[in-house]
């Protein structure tokens, strides 16, 4: 038996007040604010003034198991997710083993499962090991138990132009997508932060805009030849949004994400030397910074993911030099958007569940289940969120198992209060709910 939940007073989408009722698994009603009964059992969920948004996908984290669960496990980079407000998460595949076969996709799916804290969905490793020479077996993939519809060698971009476009053909037959990592590599040997003064003045190794750049500009070319769909990770220049918005002009296929990190950092604070800052895509300038906030805001750039990249602290407590790439984000997600793009106004609460739910959801095939209309029926994937609440980042406080943060010691705009995977709280008062029922449900299913 599932726990009824009535959120008191909730604002679906940032709109009206009402009374949404959780119950089975699904919607089960909505009232005026006030109106709805409390059947014997059910949780009252005091949600006066908090902004009810459908459960939020990551089209883009880094789960690290198999191989670096020192770093970060399934189940403790999807507590992570559900305190980050999510429901879903698209799990990356530079892995280790590569989840680049239908036995590692289908293992990383029942890991996501079992911890039951979201629902995972694996990407497919576009070639054999990230080694950019073979195409892995994306087919045994898509059929696995996992669906695979994402296919990415994220960490590596496919550079080899033939066989970008023989994996852009190959996933048109299963209706997948190409996620690239675009970085052209041999503009970027040796690359350790954004090329321009900064890196000039600091005399750290430069990562130019164009290397990032060309790329996207040769695969809406070759999206556009083969007639597939092409989706760009991490965009992080004004020049990409350029070339972005220009395909989608010419009618090409194409979808784009942003990370919350390069909404609001910039190259500046390579200064510090602190690895923290050390990302692929690096930070760039507040130009760029601007021009991707555009971009969101005029629906060029589609979506914001994570790109969640959990490092232990011997891989990243070190000279910037031997840093590894990434910082975690799935926690601090959200409060990035509410300040970045909310609070100045150019996204509404309805735009941000449309650029962290319901089109991450479709892009990744999963909008069945996720990113659906907060309506009676609907399966009861939701998150609820307290806009006025504030909070410092405590990098050691949060769920991940990793505490590579950019944003320690900030002050954040917004809480998670609760989360809903099908109408099970995962998340409850802003804490994550471990779960009793492990064995029932593993049974029901
Ligand atoms: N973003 C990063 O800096 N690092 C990612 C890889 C990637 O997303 O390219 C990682 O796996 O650590
Ligand atoms: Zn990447
Ligand atoms: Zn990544």
């Amino acid at each position: 038996m599932t726990t009824t939940y009535v959120l008191r007073g909730a604002r679906p989408l940032g709109g009206e007040a009402a009374d949404v009722v959780l119950a089975d698994g699904i919607v089960h009603e909505i009232t005026a604010p006030g109106a709805a009964g409390v059947p014997d059992g059910a949780v009252v969920v005091d949600a006066i003034d908090h902004v009810l948004l459908p459960g939020l996908v990551d089209l883009h984290t880094h789960l690290r198991e198999p191989g670096r669960e020192d770093a970060e496990t399934v189940a403790s980079g999807t507590r992570a997710a559900a305190a980050g407000g999510f429901t879903a998460v698209h799990a990356m595949a530079n892995t280790s083993p590569v989840a680049d076969t239908a036995g590692v996709v289908e293992q990383v799916w029942r890991l996501g499962r079992q911890a039951g804290w979201v629902d995972v969905h694996p990407v497919g490793a576009v070639t054999v090991g990230l080694g950019g020479d073979r195409l892995a077996e994306l087919g045994a993939m898509a059929d696995s138990p996992a669906r695979v519809r994402v296919f990415s060698d994220d960490g590596r971009c496919v550079h080899d132009p033939i066989l970008m476009r023989r994996a852009l053909e190959y996933v048109k037959a299963f209706d997948g997508v190409v996620a690239q990592h675009a970085q052209e590599p041999r503009l970027t040997e040796g690359a350790q932060m954004n090329e321009g003064v900064v890196s000039a003045e600091i005399g750290l190794a430069g990562w130019p805009a164009v290397a990032e750049e060309a790329i996207i500009a040769r695969d809406v070319l070759l999206a556009e030849h083969v007639g597939s769909r092409l989706h760009v990770c991490h965009l992080s220049t004004a020049g990409s949004v350029e070339i972005v918005r220009w395909a989608k002009g010419r009618g090409i296929d194409v979808t784009a994400e942003v990370t919350p990190h390069h909404l609001v950092l910039t190259d500046e604070l390579a200064r510090s030397y602190d690895p923290a800052f050390k990302v692929n895509p690096p930070l760039r300038t507040a130009a760029d910074v601007e021009a991707v906030r555009a971009g969101l805001a005029d629906g060029t750039i589609d979506i914001v993911a994570t790109d969640h990249a959990p490092h232990t602290r011997e891989d990243k407590d070190c000279e910037w030099g031997a840093a590894a790439f990434g910082m975690t984000g799935l926690e601090t997600a959200l409060s990035v958007v509410q300040q970045t793009m909310v609070d100045s106004g150019r996204l509404t609460w309805a735009d941000v569940a449309r650029v962290l739910s319901t089109t991450p959801a479709r892009i990744g095939r999963v909008d069945a289940e996720h990113g659906r209309p907060i309506a009676v029926g609907e399966p009861a994937n939701l998150t609820l969120v307290d806009p006025a609440a504030r909070r410092t980042v405590d990098g050691a406080a949060q769920a991940t198992a990793s505490a590579n943060t950019p944003f320690a010691g900030y002050e954040l705009p917004g809480r998670v209060v609760a989360t809903f995977l099908r109408g099970r709280a995962t998340v409850l008062d802003g804490a994550p709910v471990e779960r009793t029922d492990l064995a029932i449900e593993g049974a029901a299913r």
